[in-house]
């Protein structure tokens, strides 16, 4: 008999990054293709060396990447196939809106310095890829019905990409970029790097949406930073939030929205391990705005599926709560306010709820 599902309901996912999302058959077989030596010889002998078994550190977990992204990085077919893969996987777990986030540099192998990947020169340009990500979202969003969205990442590492990642929203806002993300090492300080903080200025200048990765194994003054001097709308993750009373106060009365990631965080080593000590238990409790999410599904070898499993068995999650986070992760989503609107009464027409206890 199938499992039964902790919420079976549409739902809307903001936080999962592309690259960590892919599914390991494709990488196996793009690099068959491509005629690249894979290290192992099979899909599961690959899907073990790719994702994480027991908690770790974020350091560990960014080092997986290392394994797979050297046979989809600098391939067009690859990179519109994950795209459009991504959507298919996406619509099977019940998301009818998904904002995907990814490097474009970090797929790229022209026009981008150091080429990732101990790559050779190529000809694939960031600004290709992410016309080849639109191509495979749009492509997906028609054929599987749930409407994709990107944002696009900065690295913390890599201060010298960021003006282009900016310039790169800007260029494609209206092709399904709906934002700038800062990720990476979130313990490499920013005022040492002014060229995210430039990248930031000019998001605002030109009205990008904005989200950081911040408070997720670093400090509440990362935090702090994302708001204060990048004027982030979202945060990725913020659980180290709740160390600093004063500045949690003040974003739950901003209505600050997180995008949590529970499997993530447990994996990374950014909470303990043991689910019931969880911060999103006292988000839940204060009735914060927040979003639960996947992170880096291939990582984990995980689902979302799994996230609201262990929501409902470990932190108290209701039926309520999760259409209450739902609702919220659709009115903090980077769509345009009239498509916002549209997916807030979407989802409030599937929950059975009446409108006006919707907005
Ligand atoms: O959880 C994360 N924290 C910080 N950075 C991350 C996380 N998951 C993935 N990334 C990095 C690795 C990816 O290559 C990059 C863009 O998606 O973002």
């Amino acid at each position: 008999m199938a499992e039964e599902l902790a919420f079976n309901k549409p739902k809307v996912e903001l936080h999962v990054h592309l690259d960590g999302a892919i599914r390991v058959e494709t990488i196996v077989d793009v690099a068959e293709r491509r005629g690249m030596t894979l290290p192992v010889a099979t899909v599961e002998e690959m899907r073990d060396l790719c994702s994480l078994k027991n908690p770790s550190t974020l350091t560990e977990f960014l080092s997986k990447f290392n394994h797979y992204m050297p046979f989809i990085a600098g391939d067009r077919e690859a990179i519109k196939r994950i795209a459009y893969e991504f959507v298919e996987d996406k619509a099977k777990e019940g998301v009818i809106y998904v904002e995907a986030r990814y490097s474009p540099h970090l797929l790229a192998n022209r026009d981008v310095e150091p080429i990732p990947w101990e790559q050779k020169e190529g000809d694939l340009t960031p600004d290709e890829v992410v016309n080849l990500v639109n191509q495979g979202l749009n492509e997906g969003e028609k054929a599987f019905k749930t409407k994709a969205r990107s944002i696009l990442c900065c690295m913390r590492h890599m201060p010298k990409w960021s003006m282009d990642v900016i310039e790169l929203c800007k260029k494609y806002r209206n092709d399904g970029v709906v934002a700038i993300d800062l990720a990476g090492d979130e313990l490499m300080d920013t005022k040492a790097y002014p060229e995210h903080k430039q990248a930031y200025e000019e998001a605002v200048k030109s009205g990008v949406h904005r989200t950081v990765h911040a408070g997720e194994v670093g400090p509440p003054s990362v935090v702090k930073e994302a708001v204060e001097v990048l004027k982030a709308e979202r945060i990725g993750h913020g659980y180290h939030t709740t160390d600093d009373q004063a500045l949690y106060r003040r974003l739950l009365e901003e209505n600050m929205h997180f995008e949590t990631c529970p499997i993530s965080s447990r994996m990374t080593g950014a909470c303990d391990p043991d689910f019931t000590k969880h911060p999103l238990i006292r988000f839940r409790e204060d009735k914060a705005n927040y979003s639960l999410n996947t992170d880096d599904p291939l990582v984990l070898n995980s689902n979302l599926h799994k996230d609201y499993e262990v929501a409902k068995k470990f932190m108290g999650f209701t039926e309520e709560e999760f259409q209450r986070v739902n609702i919220n992760a659709a009115k903090s989503c980077f769509l345009p306010e009239k498509e916002k609107r549209e997916l807030v009464h979407q989802l409030c027409e599937a929950y059975g709820m009446v409108e006006h206890t919707c907005f």
